[in-house]
């Protein structure tokens, strides 16, 4: 089966010699000494008084029509002398004349050698023109006219260039007195100069030949090939088909270089055959970097040893196993125009899109790199290749060819059109808001639910173009991606505000199902957020997501919770991971946007809580998280606030009560977790009242297994090896840091007590 860009490369296999009947150019000019007979040297630029002595001592310019020769100043009206009378000299000037030779030629298309033969110095004065008319071949072997106008004042004298249809309208005024200005076309182009209207035009007329009896070259004549083009990207505008094409250059360029003016052979001539054949098709045409960034894993070549000894820093060593990574992508955006592109990087999809299919395959890196393998990773490398390419696609599918740069080149120019909509006054029936919708919906398209960030970013943009519909989708990419961040959580609730309350109600449960395993804080955030941006009377809505967000706090067991409703087989389990810690922000949050949704999930939590001290440890989790609503304003009063502060007062009253009193002699808590011998010796030395200090003479491994059980424990024993003998000794010292803990505790347990009692915060 061809593809679409098999057979694009295919319509541009013919397209390979560069070059158009017209070329043209400005050049350094390096004063030459020009010699005219009867007038002696002339003087650059040329002063208006030896305009004068050139126009009496050159004669009227006849006109050629066929083999007669007339004066017809009606046709022609300029001032000639013959090119016997014209010297041009000057160290410079044959290398300069060289290479404006050298350029025409490239410019025309024309390979081999080529020379210019000096056929006329022509003045042209004010009202001085030359109507429209071929050149006749004076010559054997001349191709083209070779025009070089040196640096005057004058205003008007333009050269009009015509061929096939086309049309070059050429000022060769040099626009500096130190340039001079060149133009060349072949010999069977109508060609006009329209009147000098002040000032003199001074020009040097070249026969342009190529010896040989060959016919003389022709301009390239790529007409066919861009109308087939141009039938083709019809085709594949109206059709399905890849998003854009990318037709990778034969040279190399750098950024600098990077312009339709300057492309280098065949990419010239297909670059100016799809600058005629892009516009008529609706397509656009752009000029890029394409670069390829590889990275994967190496191996050593078989000569290791062998070159190792030899070529100790060479990285010919190494050999490419596989690619791993690839990333081709496009940037350094030209217009055909020259300007610059407004267009951020782009992937290229190579299965899909590079003409022809496998043109950057096997392709020879610019930079390759190798890494020696280390402890735990193999040998790998990375390279990069650096090319251009003639990138277009249909203008229908800009949107979708501009998501494809992801987030970060998408949503700026989606930015960018919010806001001039905004500016012309926000209507939603503006063309601009139908772009915008467009294009939100190419970015929406490409969404995918999670590895792209910016959800919050394209939320307040679609907030901004109050576009429901892409919103619901949006948060659809969300749940389904399960990448939700708590940043996201604000743009989130405020494009909910452009939803009905059930419908939010229905994304948020399902973003919440989704996510709530390892985006916890998120989607607490998220609740809290869409409650606060809802009125009282419709946050009861929200019922289905806050139940949602209920279950992902865990049940008395451990277990995830699995409320008994008969809505719960709509949703999707909840992906609670028991590892993660509820942290009393965490917890705090929850209760806070529960008790806006439905007080009595507020209160089914807050029972979770106390149901649970392993999970909710009362000093770990809960009194923090009491201390933490206390803060707020709008959560200090509520009944299920009291009814956790409640519970830690409880908890630290019995504390407190408990006695306190400093050890009287050794005996100290002894319960240790481990029973084997040694550990019950221990504890019968803990327990001892009379004895201070433990020596363990043993191997390493049982000191150090008693060191961790005294650690773990927190018994009231400094520890110290004694390195003297062998085997070393361990020697335990009984202390008061048991003592001290709970000293620290009821200052601490008292001090808590004080601030959930204060009575400036509960009325
Ligand atoms: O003066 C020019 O630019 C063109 C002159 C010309 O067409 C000619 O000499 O045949
Ligand atoms: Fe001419």
């Amino acid at each position: 089966m061809t593809t679409i860009p098999a057979t694009f490369a295919a319509l541009l296999s013919g397209v390979q010699r560069p070059g158009d009947f017209v070329t043209a150019g400005t050049a350094a000019l390096m004063t030459p000494l020009i010699e005219v007979d009867g007038v002696g040297p002339i003087a650059l630029p040329l002063l208006p008084i030896q305009a004068e002595q050139l126009t009496a001592a050159a004669e009227r310019a006849p006109y050629g029509r066929g083999p007669q020769t007339l004066r017809d100043e009606s046709v022609r009206r300029t001032w000639q002398v013959d090119a016997v009378r014209v010297r041009i000299g000057g160290r410079h000037w044959p290398p300069m004349l060289e290479d404006i030779v050298g350029r025409v030629a490239a410019g025309l298309g024309v390979s081999g050698p080529v020379f210019a033969e000096l056929y006329k110095m022509l003045v042209y004065g004010p009202g001085d023109f030359f109507l429209e008319h071929r050149d006749t071949e004076k010559e054997p072997g001349m191709f083209a006219t070779l025009v070089i106008v040196l640096p005057s004042l004058s205003a008007g004298g333009e050269l009009v260039v015509r061929h096939k249809g086309r049309e070059k309208r050429l000022d060769l005024r040099g626009g500096d007195p130190s340039e001079l200005a060149f133009a060349a076309f072949y010999a069977d182009c109508v060609h006009e100069v329209l009147p000098v209207t002040a000032g003199h035009r001074l020009a040097l007329i070249y026969n342009l030949v190529r010896p040989g009896t060959e016919r003389p070259p022709q301009p390239p004549d790529y007409r066919r090939d861009a109308e087939r083009v141009t039938v083709f990207l019809k085709s594949w505008g109206a059709a399905a088909g890849p998003r854009k094409l990318v037709y990778p250059l034969e040279h190399a360029y750098t950024l600098a270089e990077l312009d339709f003016a300057t492309l280098k052979g065949a990419d010239a001539a297909v670059a100016g055959v799809l600058a005629a054949a892009a516009p008529p098709a609706g397509c656009d045409l752009h000029l890029a970097l394409l670069s390829i960034e590889e990275n994967g894993s190496a191996e050593h070549s078989g000569s290791y040893s062998y070159r190792r000894r030899w070529e100790e820093e060479e990285e010919g060593e190494f050999e490419v196993v596989e690619v791993i990574d690839r990333l081709a992508s496009l940037t350094g955006w030209r217009r055909p125009d020259g300007t610059p592109g407004a267009l951020g990087p782009l992937p290229v999809e190579e299965d899909s899109e590079v003409s022809p299919p496998g043109a950057l395959d096997d392709l020879v890196p610019d930079e390759e790199h190798f890494q020696e393998a280390t402890g735990n990773a193999g040998a790998s490398f990375e390279r990069s290749y650096r090319g251009a390419a003639l990138v277009l696609w249909p203008r229908g599918r800009f949107f979708a060819v501009l998501s494809q740069g992801g987030p970060a080149v998408a949503l700026p120019y989606l930015d960018d059109l919010a806001a001039r909509w905004e500016g012309e006054g926000g209507d939603p029936a503006s063309p601009l808001r139908a772009e915008a919708g467009a294009l939100a919906g190419a970015i929406l398209a490409d969404w995918p639910g999670s590895g792209w960030n910016g959800h919050g970013r394209l939320l307040v943009l679609l907030t901004r173009l109050g576009d429901a519909e892409g919103i619901k989708t949006l948060l659809g990419r969300i749940a389904d991606g399960d990448s939700l961040t708590v940043e996201d959580a604000p743009a989130i609730a405020t494009a909910c505000g452009l939803l009905e309350p059930e419908r939010a109600d229905a994304r948020i449960a399902a973003i919440v199902a989704g996510a709530s395993g390892r985006a916890r804080e998120a989607c607490c955030a998220l609740l809290l957020g869409v409650a606060r941006a809802f009125t009282p009377a419709a946050r009861g809505a929200l019922a289905g997501a806050a139940e949602r967000l209920l279950d992902a706090f865990p049940e008395a067991n451990g277990r995830p919770a699995a409320p008994p409703d008969a809505r719960r087989d709509a949703w999707p389990v909840v992906r609670w991971e028991r590892s993660l810690p509820v942290t009393p922000h965490l917890v705090a949050d929850a209760l806070a946007a529960l008790e806006l949704i439905a007080p009595p999930l507020a209160e089914r939590l807050a029972g979770r809580m106390l149901a649970a001290p392993k999970d909710y440890g009362l000093d770990a989790v809960v009194k923090p998280a009491v201390f933490d609503l206390m803060d707020r304003p709008e959560a200090r009063n509520l009944a299920v606030v009291e009814r956790l502060r409640n519970a830690v007062v409880d908890h630290l009253l019995a504390r407190i009560v408990e006695p306190l009193e400093p050890p009287k002699d050794w005996r100290r808590a002894s319960g240790l977790p481990c029973h084997c011998p040694q550990c019950r010796e221990l504890a019968a030395f803990l327990a001892d009242p009379s004895r201070e200090r433990w020596a363990l003479k043993a191997a390493e491994q049982a000191r150090s297994h008693a060191e961790t059980v005294i650690l773990n424990a927190q018994a009231d024993l400094d520890v110290a090896t004694e390195r003297r003998g062998r085997p070393y000794t361990l020697i335990g010292t009984k202390n008061q840091a048991g003592y001290d803990r709970r000293v620290e505790q009821r200052r601490q347990d008292v001090t808590d007590l004080e601030r959930l009692r204060s009575p400036s915060v509960f009325r």
